[in-house]
């Protein structure tokens, strides 16, 4: 069976990267797919966005919406302070297992609870099943038409507290206009918006920071 643009990704990163290195698995990542095959991890512009505002945060209990190839799952996970709990959902299998192998080369498997399934399926299980009180950071970066009804759907099982960040990528490059007008018009969070660039590319695209209100 050929092989997919992710196991290519996944195989570069095993024969390049340095085991138990997250920077160096990050670094091979956007090499491959600045150098040889676009993909839709968030990059190194906005992953330094992201890392200054996960900084800023110092989360105790974070979810990521779309793990992925576990690019931004690695970036995230590196920065946690330990005994954290980080949680990521992903519904393509094959995406998963190559996640979870690159989690692993990162050495971050102890860190990452990698959940396969839909988003709107686990996000009502999250307090019974997995045990989680609050979310603290909360990384959306899955299917663009599901930021909204996913970020409604983690207030109204009050998995979120005062203080809690909401940060959405692409925002602008695909978009997602509905989340956006939400988060900046119905009174519950504090907005930020980080113009920065598509992964790999000159075309603009943004994060968006929501700070929720509680
Ligand atoms: C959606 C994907 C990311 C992942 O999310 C998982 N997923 C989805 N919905 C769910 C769910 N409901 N539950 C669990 N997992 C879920 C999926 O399987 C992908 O692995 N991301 C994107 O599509 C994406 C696309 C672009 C992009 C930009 C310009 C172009 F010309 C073309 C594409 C850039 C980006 O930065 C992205 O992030
Ligand atoms: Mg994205």
């Amino acid at each position: 069976m050929s092989e997919t643009k992710e196991q290519r990704v996944l195989q570069f990163v095993l024969q390049n990267a340095i085991r138990g290195d997250p920077k160096s698995v990050i670094d091979n990542i956007d090499k491959y797919c600045s150098q040889r095959e676009w993909a839709m991890n968030v990059g190194d512009q906005k992953g330094l966005i992201l890392d200054n505002v996960l900084k800023e945060s110092n989360p105790n209990t974070v979810l990521e919406l779309g793990t992925y190839c576990g690019y931004s799952t690695v970036r995230i996970a590196r920065l946690l302070k330990p005994g954290a709990r980080f949680l990521t959902v992903e519904f393509n299998p094959a995406f998963a297992a190559v996640a979870k192998q690159i989690i692993e080369f990162a050495g971050l498997k102890d860190k990452v609870q990698v959940i396969e399934g839909n988003t709107q399926d686990i996000i009502p299980q999250l307090k019974k099943k997995y045990e989680v009180d609050k979310l603290d950071f909360v990384f959306v970066d899955h299917w663009k038409d599901k930021y909204l009804p996913d970020t409604q759907l983690l207030e109204k099982c009050g998995l979120l507290a005062k203080g809690s960040v909401v940060l959405a990528d692409n925002v602008i490059t695909p978009g997602a206009p509905e989340f956006l007008k939400y988060v900046r018009t119905c009174g519950r969070y504090d907005c930020t918006n980080y113009p920065s660039f598509l992964e790999y590319m000159d075309e603009r695209d943004a994060l968006e920071k929501a700070v929720f209100r509680g």
